[in-house]
């Protein structure tokens, strides 16, 4: 990854001074309010390619220290949706606690109890860390995760393995799956705006995908994502969401009405 962060949740109010881009006019995540947002009959339905790994192909699975992190190969793009082609890069879910929810966005003030990222970066340039300097270079869809009565089978290829990566910097290898099916079935339901990463470096190169549909998965499933790792000193990694962040004159669209 890009170096080591020497950055944790707790002190976010640092994040600014060390990370300059973190206190910038275009920050997420932030709060979707659904009276406000602007109806863009141009955004298509997302369409993704590629997404369908046979389990042959092993992906690595890594704790590190903020997240758990799956690496995706650059075989998955998102092929409609975007003015341009993004390839995924990774993806890496946001959580609560037993005591609450914990996703980075928020709708009409609703926080659910967790969140999805998969992170893409722009063909147009070579790598994610070229792409995610500039304004066009990181797409991310987010997809919203909720407890509903039946056990997620394609969460489940993630959560079976958490107990083996408990600790920060632990890794293990999974066999490949169908990753659309950690996104909702519905993609052409979505908000969009011009944003960042929610972590440092806060680069404002993001253009951000939030899925109206959510995620469904069971009771147990939700408490082994956020009871299960640990982070800095072997303390609980739970609540690892940025605070929401002013819009400053920002517009969010919507793909519906
Ligand atoms: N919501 S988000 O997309 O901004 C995001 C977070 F909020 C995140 F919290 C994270 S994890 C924190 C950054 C990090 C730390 C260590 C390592 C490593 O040791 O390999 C890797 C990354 C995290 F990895 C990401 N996504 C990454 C941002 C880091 C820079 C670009 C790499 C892919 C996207
Ligand atoms: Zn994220």
């Amino acid at each position: 990854g890009p170096g080591q962060s020497h950055w944790s949740y707790e002190d976010r109010q640092e994040w600014a001074s060390r990370y300059p881009d973190c206190g910038g006019t275009m920050q997420s995540p932030i709060g979707i309010d659904t009276a406000e947002t602007v109806f863009s009959p141009q955004l298509r339905p997302i369409q993704l390619a590629g997404y369908s790994l046979p389990s042959k192909e092993t992906l690595k699975l890594k704790n590190n220290g903020h997240t758990v992190v799956l690496e995706l190969p650059e075989s998955l793009a998102i092929t409609s949706g975007y003015a341009q082609q993004y390839r995924a890069v990774q993806l890496h879910l946001h959580w609560g606690s037993l005591a609450g929810p914990g996703s980075e966005h928020t709708v009409n003030n609703h926080r659910f109890p967790a969140e999805i990222h998969v992170v893409h970066y722009n063909t147009k340039y070579d790598n994610i860390e070229e792409a995610m300097v500039h304004p066009d270079g990181l797409a991310v869809l987010g997809a919203f995760l909720q407890v509903g009565p039946r056990e997620n089978p394609y969460y489940r290829q993630i959560l079976e393995h958490l107990y083996k990566i408990q600790g920060e910097d632990e890794e293990v290898f999974v066999p490949g799956f169908n990753i659309a099916g950690l996104l909702p079935a519905n993609l052409n339901l979505y908000f969009r705006y011009n944003g960042s990463l929610t972590t440092p470096p806060c680069y404002q190169t993001v253009k951000w995908t939030v899925f109206n549909q959510t995620v469904q998965l069971s009771q147990d499933q939700m408490s082994v994502l956020v009871t299960t790792l640990r982070g800095d000193d072997n303390s609980p990694l739970q609540n690892n969401f940025r605070e929401l962040q002013k819009l400053h004159g920002r517009h969010v669209l919507a793909s519906f009405q």
